[in-house]
This record gives C-alpha cells, sequence and structure tokens, in this order.
C-alpha cells in the first residue's frame, strides 16, 4: 500500500542489525489488530521478512521500537480544486439545479448521531431558508447535558481504536472522502450550504466544494509533511532518536459557525486526521449542510463514533463539555464573547482536568480596506463592494471599515453608489443575484439596529441602502455610511452584516492614519492596502504588522485560499492558528520523542572520574 519514505524504507534484509538490538516482537503482538468498517483499507501484511520495525537510517538498517506506520505515509502532492463556473447548459449547473430543486421540497430529518447512533429529543428544531423563512429545510434536535456526555464518553471509546489504525491510512480514507465530495456530492454540499445559508452558486462553491475539499486534502498533506522531520541521530550505531506524533489525550470539542461549511467540516474532522476523537456541535443554522458532511464520511467507511454530530444549545454543549475531566482541546471558530464564555469556562474548571485542554479559537474581525492617494480607483470601488457585501458581509473577513483621501472620495463614493445600486439582492436560486438573506432574525436585528444608529447618530450619514425587510426573507440592503469620526462604534464593532462605513482623512494625514488603523478596534483580522506608491506600500506593511493576521496589498481582505493564504488573526481575532496552514495539524497531535539506546550504560562513573 505504501510507497516508501526516502528516509526512512524497510531493510533490505542483507544489512547487519547491531548485535545488541533485541528482536522487535510481531506488530500484532503488540499492539494487536485493528478493523474498520467495510470498504476502508487495511493496513500492509505483516510478515518477518518485512517487519514494521525496521529502518533505514542512512546506510543503516535499524530496528526500532517505533512502527514504521508511525513513522512514513507515502508520498503524494495536493493542489487547490479548481472552481467550476455553472455556465448554463454545464454539467455541474444541471447537478446543482437538481440538488436544488430535492432539497427544497423537503425537510430534511437530522438526527443526533452519537457511536453511529441516531437520537432524537423532545427539543425540537428547524433550520428555515433564511430568505424564505417559511421554509423549513432541516428539523433537528437540541441534545441534553445527558447525550453530550454519552457522547465525550462514545468518542473517547472510538479513538482507541482509530488511533492504532496507521496515519498513513486515516490519510486515505480522508483523500477519499475529498475526492468524493469534489465529484459525487458536491452539488449536494453546494445546495444545502445555499438554501440553508443563503449562500449564491459562487459563495457556496469556494466554501463547501473547494475549501472544504482543499482542508482535507492539505491537511493530510501537511501532516504527511510534519512526519518527515526526524531528529538528528548523531551516532546511529548506539543511539536512534525518533519523533512520532500521537493524538491528544482525551477529547476534541469542535464547535462551528454558522457562515462556512468547510470551516465546520474542518473543525469537526481535522483533528481526527491524527488520531483524535471529536464530538462537534454545528450551528443551528447550519445543521442541513453540516450533516451532509457527516453522512458522507459515514457512508465512505469512517468508523462510528470518533466524530459525534451533536446539535445543543450553546451553552448546555459548553457546560458539559468544559465540565469534563477529559476535555483535550476545545476547536473552536466563532464570535469572541462565545470564545471568552469558553475560555472562562475552561479557566473556572482547570484543576478538575486529567491535563492542559488547549483552546483553540477563530473569532470576528473589524476589518479594513485603507486607500492611498496614489491608488487606482477601480480597483478599490470593485474589491471594497465584493468583500463589504458579498455573502452579506457576513465573512469574519468582510471590510467593514475603509479609510478615503479627500482627493479620491469623490471618485470612490460615486463608484461605490453606482455600484450598489446594481447589486440584485434576492433568492439564492435565482442565479443572478449578487448577494441574498443575512442568516437569521438575530443577524437582521442587529444590523437593523446598526442602520438605525447610522441614522441617527451626530457623526453618521447613510449614504446609500439602509432598508430592512424582514416579510420574506432576511433582507438588509447593502448599506454604505460615512463617518465624521473613527470611534463612533459602527466604525469599531463587528456588525457581521452588509454595512460598509467609509472614513475620510486629509491626504496630508497619511502616515498618522496608519496608526489609527492600529488603534480603532480590538481585533486584528484582516486588512487591506490600496497603494501605486511602492514605498508607502512598504512603509505600510510595517507600520500595520499588527493589524491582521491576513493582510493584503491592492486586494481584498476576504477570499483567503488553503495552502495560498493560512487564516486567523491575532488580538481579539484569536488565537491565530492558521487554518488552511502547515502548522495547523501540530495542535491536533502530541508528539513524543523516543531515544533508543543500542550501546546500554554499564556504570555511573565518567571516564574523567577513573584511575
Ligand atoms: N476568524 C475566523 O476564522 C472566523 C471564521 C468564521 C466566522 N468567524 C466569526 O464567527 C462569528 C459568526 O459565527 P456565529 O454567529 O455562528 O458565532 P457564535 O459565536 O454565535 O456561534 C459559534 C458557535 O458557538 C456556539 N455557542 C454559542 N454559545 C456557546 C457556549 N456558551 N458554549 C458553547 N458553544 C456555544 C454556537 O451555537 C455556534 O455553534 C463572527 O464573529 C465571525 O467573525 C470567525
Ligand atoms: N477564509 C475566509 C473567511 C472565513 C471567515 O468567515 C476569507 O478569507 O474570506
Amino acid at each position: 500500500m505504501y510507497e516508501k519514505h526516502a528516509m526512512l524504507s524497510p531493510m533490505a534484509g542483507d544489512e547487519p542489525v547491531p548485535a545488541n538490538v533485541v528482536p522487535p516482537k510481531h506488530f500484532a503482538e503488540q499492539y494487536g489488530s485493528y478493523s474498520l468498517k467495510s470498504g476502508h483499507p487495511v493496513g500492509p501484511e505483516i510478515s518477518v521478512q518485512d517487519t514494521p520495525y525496521n529502518l533505514r537510517v542512512g546506510l543503516r538498517s535499524i530496528s526500532s521500537v517505533v512502527p514504521k506506520t508511525d513513522l512514513e505515509i507515502r508520498d503524494f502532492k495536493v493542489e487547490n480544486e479548481p472552481l467550476l463556473s455553472y455556465l448554463p447548459g454545464s454539467k455541474e449547473r444541471q447537478e446543482l439545479e437538481a440538488a436544488l430543486k430535492t432539497h427544497a421540497a423537503q425537510t430534511e430529518e437530522c438526527p443526533i448521531i452519537i457511536g453511529g447512533k441516531e437520537y432524537r429529543t423532545d427539543d425540537v428544531r428547524y433550520q428555515v431558508m433564511p430568505h424564505d423563512h417559511q421554509k423549513k429545510v432541516a428539523k433537528f434536535y437540541h441534545a441534553t447535558p445527558e447525550l453530550v456526555k454519552k457522547a465525550i464518553a462514545t468518542s473517547m471509546e472510538a479513538k482507541k481504536e482509530w488511533e492504532r489504525v496507521p496515519i498513513g491510512d486515516r490519510m486515505e480514507l480522508f483523500l477519499k472522502v475529498s475526492d468524493q465530495m469534489a465529484n459525487e456530492h458536491r452539488a449536494q454540499l453546494n445546495a444545502t450550504t445555499m438554501l440553508g445559508q443563503a449562500k449564491t452558486i459562487i459563495q457556496a462553491e469556494i466554501d463547501a466544494a473547494a475549501e472544504l475539499v482543499d482542508f482535507y486534502r492539505f491537511n493530510c498533506y501537511f501532516g504527511k509533511e510534519l512526519l518527515k522531520y526526524q531528529p538528528i541521530s548523531e551516532s546511529p550505531d548506539t543511539t536512534l532518536n525518533l519523533m512520532r506524533y500521537r493524538s491528544l489525550e482525551g477529547f476534541v470539542a469542535s464547535i462551528s459557525p454558522f457562515n462556512f461549511t468547510a470551516i465546520a467540516g474542518n473543525l469537526a474532522y481535522t483533528p481526527a486526521i491524527m488520531g483524535n476523537g471529536v464530538v462537534w456541535k454545528p450551528s443551528d443554522t447550519a445543521v442541513l449542510s453540516n450533516y451532509q458532511i457527516l453522512k458522507i464520511f459515514r457512508d465512505a467507511g469512517f468508523p462510528d463514533g470518533v466524530v459525534n454530530f451533536v446539535p445543543a444549545d450553546g451553552p448546555v454543549f459548553g457546560k458539559a463539555v468544559t465540565g469534563s475531566r477529559d476535555l483535550a482541546a476545545i476547536n473552536f471558530t466563532g464570535s469572541v464573547p462565545t470564545f471568552q464564555w469558553l475560555w472562562k469556562a475552561v479557566g473556572q474548571n482547570l484543576s478538575q482536568y486529567t491535563g492542559f485542554p488547549k483552546l483553540i479559537g477563530e473569532c470576528g474581525g473589524k476589518n479594513y480596506h485603507f486607500v492611498h492617494p496614489s491608488a487606482e480607483v477601480e480597483s478599490v470601488v470593485s474589491s471594497s463592494i465584493r468583500s463589504a457585501f458579498e455573502y452579506q458581509g457576513q465573512k469574519c473577513s468582510a471590510c467593514s471599515r475603509m479609510y478615503v483621501p479627500e482627493s479620491l472620495w469623490p471618485q470612490v463614493k460615486e463608484g461605490l453608489l453606482e455600484t450598489r445600486k446594481s447589486l440584485k439582492m434576492g433568492s439564492v436560486t435565482d442565479f443572478d443575484s449578487f448577494m441574498s438573506a443575512v442568516i437569521d432574525r438575530n443577524s437582521f436585528d442587529r444590523c437593523h439596529s446598526y442602520i438605525e444608529h447610522a441614522k441617527a447618530g451626530p457623526n453618521t450619514t447613510v449614504l446609500g441602502g439602509g432598508k430592512c425587510d424582514d416579510s420574506v426573507g432576511f433582507f438588509v440592503e447593502p448599506t454604505i455610511v460615512q463617518t465624521t469620526s473613527t470611534k463612533d462604534k459602527i466604525f469599531a464593532e463587528e456588525i457581521f452584516g452588509p454595512i460598509l462605513t467609509a472614513y475620510v482623512y486629509k491626504d496630508t494625514d497619511v502616515k498618522s492614519m496608519l496608526q489609527t488603523v492600529m488603534e480603532d478596534t480590538p481585533y486584528a483580522l484582516t486588512g487591506a492596502v490600496y497603494s501605486q506608491d511602492e514605498t508607502f506600500a512598504k512603509e505600510a506593511t510595517e507600520t500595520l504588522k499588527g493589524s491582521a493576521g491576513n493582510f493584503y496589498m491592492n486586494d481584498k481582505s476576504t477570499g483567503s485560499v488553503v495552502g495560498q493564504q493560512p487564516f486567523g488573526g491575532a488580538k481579539l481575532s484569536g488565537t491565530n492558528d492558521k487554518a488552511g496552514g502547515p502548522h495547523y495539524m501540530l495542535k491536533w497531535a502530541s508528539p513524543q520523542s523516543v531515544k533508543q539506546t543500542f550501546v546500554t550504560l554499564k556504570d555511573v562513573e565518567y571516564p574523567y572520574m577513573k584511575k
């Protein structure tokens, strides 16, 4: 099954093993055997001639106590999943239309899934289409605290067998699922994301198809690369040093947001690549698409119980997972208040844990576009409109504050207002819609209150948009506000809706404005500078170093791509663990250094002590 790793390869058989090496036990004798659901590939045949312990280190063959399945994986490369065009008449468009029709005509039953078994409670919930809130797309159930506890125990039990599956085999399964998601399940993932989370075709395609698939493929790739590094063994005749990556001690609680199907799938399943067991709480407003992910993994032969699907009330779930002594990590993406709630709960329970839970949290932003007087107006306008209003401003990376010099403001303002008027807001099944409804009533009310503030406030003027209509769906017009104060709350707080506020500065203040950008909000997620002046661009890159985990020059603040712009922010924007980057997999592993000595110690005295 494996192509052999370049550095560590099986012993050819004709090279001597050092005399003092203890013959290794058979793999099955030492570790037991493992099995998975039918359809899943099992590990390599172990034979005396090709034991899983024989490694080649440099020119020598050495018998290691660490099985080579912990150390080597077949080599493979990955590329970003290409986006499909969905042109009229195309195969992908036909498949998508059929899937939209199916899912729009039904309310899918999405039970709680623990250890492969379905559970239903009396706390029945529905997910509706945000753009047509009378239509229910999913029926689901909130778990009780007892069910969350059951899911914790189940994940701990299932992980015992799962972590014994060689990491290469676990990755093979993820790569197989990724291929299925990119092909036969693509329309289903996109359609459920469009209907349930109000995404247009392109917004669903970059998320539920491309980014989700990219996360799994690249995380396998980065995991494989991680294993390639082995510590120095200065003299392999006497000492062999190895590093292997175990799962975390305990379970991982994955808590996902509504706005990206890919993020939910990544939070829930990526820790399992490294052998962890997971209890996953999806967002109430993303249950339908998230349930499809679970079904695809299950149908592909992913073992029951390793990832458990547990929709629940937030605090009920939060209390149950932070109250468990076995909590190994929280894998969270969502708002700052929720992450702070979780962090505090972990702090309060610290003395009862078996270890120190890792807290990984990617949170909100108040992302900026900073325009220098040398900027290209056309590009500023187009990319600000896309960044601020695509997916209704509900990307954590969306631009919501702009700094524009007085000299360019008339052109920028005109461009923004003219383009804004041309944007079609409507149902996601009208393929010419540029944007649709915000996710739910809470979000609608929140946007409405900021618009009211902008209309009434002494520092703010609504330049375009501002109407809200919830009669059919939760529609908030793309809204452009001008403020005369960077301290106004509309310029500092995350709104998470289609509201863009511009501040106009004097051209002569351009340098001091950069400092203001740093201080206007407590976030540091994404930011973009528009400048054709290279000297200024370099200066801004330095001054704004701490302003964003993802920084763009002459490009919009949204649209990071896995492997290309690993994503995450600092300050209140989160722990900056860079999903989609090479270091993410380490978060889900507990590395173990193994030193094996072939020349054993016979004496306590050092040579210089001897007479
Ligand atoms: N930085 C990033 O990578 C990133 C990516 C996407 C979204 N976000 C942020 O996510 C937010 C939008 O998502 P949202 O509205 O789903 O966020 P949210 O904080 O309301 O909810 C996130 C998840 O936490 C759950 N939750 C709520 N209270 C809880 C509690 N006490 N204990 C446990 N779980 C609890 C929710 O039910 C949901 O599943 C925005 O702030 C956005 O910026 C950040
Ligand atoms: N990674 C996405 C944002 C994810 C948050 O919602 C982007 O870069 O636009």
